[in-house]
């Protein structure tokens, strides 16, 4: 059985640490991170605004990480051998053996053909102060500009927000102040179950 597991969330959500600890606990699980398809910075457009439009899906190679997960869904045991994930046999038939993909980005809800391929979404969400405050001291690979934050950042988080509530109807929001291993133990148990009866 192939199980695809949406992780999204607004930026320094939480999203990256709570898959690293599902990776390393669910069986057979491999990842994708959406952050791995931004394009270069001499194609990401200069707004209206004066800064450079990260936090657009025009941002991201979305055909490429689509097809990544098509790679995946075509052959989940290749998949995970050429990523380095050691693929254990759970059952005598290996048709029937679980194999676990977890997706995880900023706006992997706001793009329809990948919105459409999830059996588990998940959404975690900060509110305004505790996000400006933990991206603060985050330092990305083309670091922010003063002001990118509330010029841009939060402004299509909110934008984003409402577009995805309105695409997709069974999504499970999390609470992204709840502490690393609260969140983790709530997630982890619900996929469990849905496993179960699956
Ligand atoms: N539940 C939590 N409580 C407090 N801090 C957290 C929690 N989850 C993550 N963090 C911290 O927030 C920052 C961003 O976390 P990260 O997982 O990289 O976010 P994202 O992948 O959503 O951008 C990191 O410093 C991380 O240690
Ligand atoms: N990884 C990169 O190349 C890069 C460059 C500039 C900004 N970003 C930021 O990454 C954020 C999304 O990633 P996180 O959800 O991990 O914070 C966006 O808000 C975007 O502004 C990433």
């Amino acid at each position: 059985m192939k199980y695809i597991i949406g992780i999204g969330g607004v930026t320094n959500g939480g999203k990256t640490t709570l898959t690293n600890v599902l990776l390393k606990t669910l069986p057979n699980c491999c990842v994708i991170h959406q952050d791995d398809f931004f394009k270069p910075q001499d194609q990401i457009e200069v707004g209206e605004d004066g800064f450079r439009q990260w936090d657009v899906i025009e941002a991201l190679d979305m055909e490429a990480m689509v097809n990544t997960v098509k790679g995946w869904l075509e052959n989940p045991v290749k998949f995970a051998r050429s990523h380095g994930v050691t693929v254990s046999p759970l059952s005598e038939d290996p048709e029937r053996d679980t194999h676990i993909l977890l997706v995880e980005g900023f706006l992997i809800y706001n793009y329809k053909p990948l919105a459409e391929i999830y059996d588990k979404c998940y959404y975690i969400s900060i509110p305004y102060e505790e996000c400006k405050r933990r991206r603060s001291s985050r330092t990305y690979t083309v670091p922010d500009p003063p002001g990118l934050f509330d010029g841009h950042v939060w402004p299509m988080y909110l934008k984003h927000r409402k577009e995805m509530d309105n695409n997709c109807n069974a999504i499970v929001y999390l609470d992204g102040l709840k502490s690393k291993d609260e969140i983790y133990s709530q997630v982890f148990g619900n996929i469990q179950n849905t496993l179960l009866n699956s």
